[in-house]
């Protein structure tokens, strides 16, 4: 079974407000980019990498990997004006007829390896695995007319990534979506009629955002 993961690191990183984008930024010492495409290798060297960034940060990227030692391999291809279209330059670069993908958001460095692993293993058997985190806040639907209601925090997961699928079956669902709205992965297969298959992520696997993330990253990395 060819195993290939997408790293997408396309964006600019607007809420974080840093002067490089957050991609980049170094915790305990080194780029947010490389500790992620390190779990996925030292889970298993045979996942093929491909990491998507802007192309204009192409020569930027190359750079920090020579100041850093990076010599984990990995594809570089590159970015679109939205998530949507990140991913999908991405799965255009794998050429297997059959196998399974993991979607990874670069900015998501603590990510559990036994969640990448579960992920392959569930997305071979369902056709998708889709990390998810139970809610641990209450939380209320608002409405247009400014009233809020009520609702059972049971019935809700927070997203995360990996969301791993069939190759074939998210190739074939970027390719024929038009509507380029949807913020993840499993709405884009799930937007062909197949239902997504959930499993648990993990709490730490936050998607580095705004700077106060930046100190808990640090904290996670200390720990860890
Ligand atoms: N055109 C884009 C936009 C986003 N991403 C990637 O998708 C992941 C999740 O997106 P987000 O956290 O929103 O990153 P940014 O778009 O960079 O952040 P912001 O919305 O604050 O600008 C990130 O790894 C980001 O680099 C991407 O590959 N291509
Ligand atoms: C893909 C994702 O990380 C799942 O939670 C999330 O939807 C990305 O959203 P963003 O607005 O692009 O950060």
């Amino acid at each position: 079974m060819n195993k290939s993961a997408i790293i997408v690191a396309g964006g600019k990183g607007t809420r974080m407000g840093s002067p490089i984008p957050k991609q980049y930024l170094e915790i305990g010492g080194k780029p947010v980019l490389m500790h992620t495409l390190e779990v996925f290798y030292q889970l298993d060297a045979q996942i093929r990498l491909i990491l998507v960034i802007p192309e204009v940060d192409m020569d930027f990227w190359i750079e920090l990997c020579d100041k850093f030692d990076f010599e984990i391999p990995h594809q570089l291809v590159a970015g679109g004006p939205s998530r949507f279209q990140s991913v999908k330059n991405g799965l255009n670069a794998i050429a297997d007829t059959q196998g399974v993908v993991a979607i990874h958001d670069g900015v998501r460095p603590f990510v559990s390896p036994s969640v990448i692993a579960e992920s392959f293993r569930m997305a071979s058997q369902y056709g998708s695995a889709i990390a998810v985190v139970p809610l641990k806040d209450s939380i209320r639907k608002l409405t247009d007319e400014g009233k809020s209601f009520y609702q059972e925090r049971q019935y809700f997961r927070l997203v995360q990534t990996p969301q791993t699928f069939d190759l074939v079956r998210i190739k074939k669902a970027f390719d024929v979506t038009e509507l380029h709205h949807f913020t993840d992965d499993a709405t884009v297969f799930e937007h062909q009629g197949w239902q997504v298959h959930l499993i648990a992520g993990n709490a730490e696997n936050i998607k580095i955002t705004s700077p106060e993330d930046m100190d808990y990253a640090q904290f996670l990395l200390l720990k860890s």
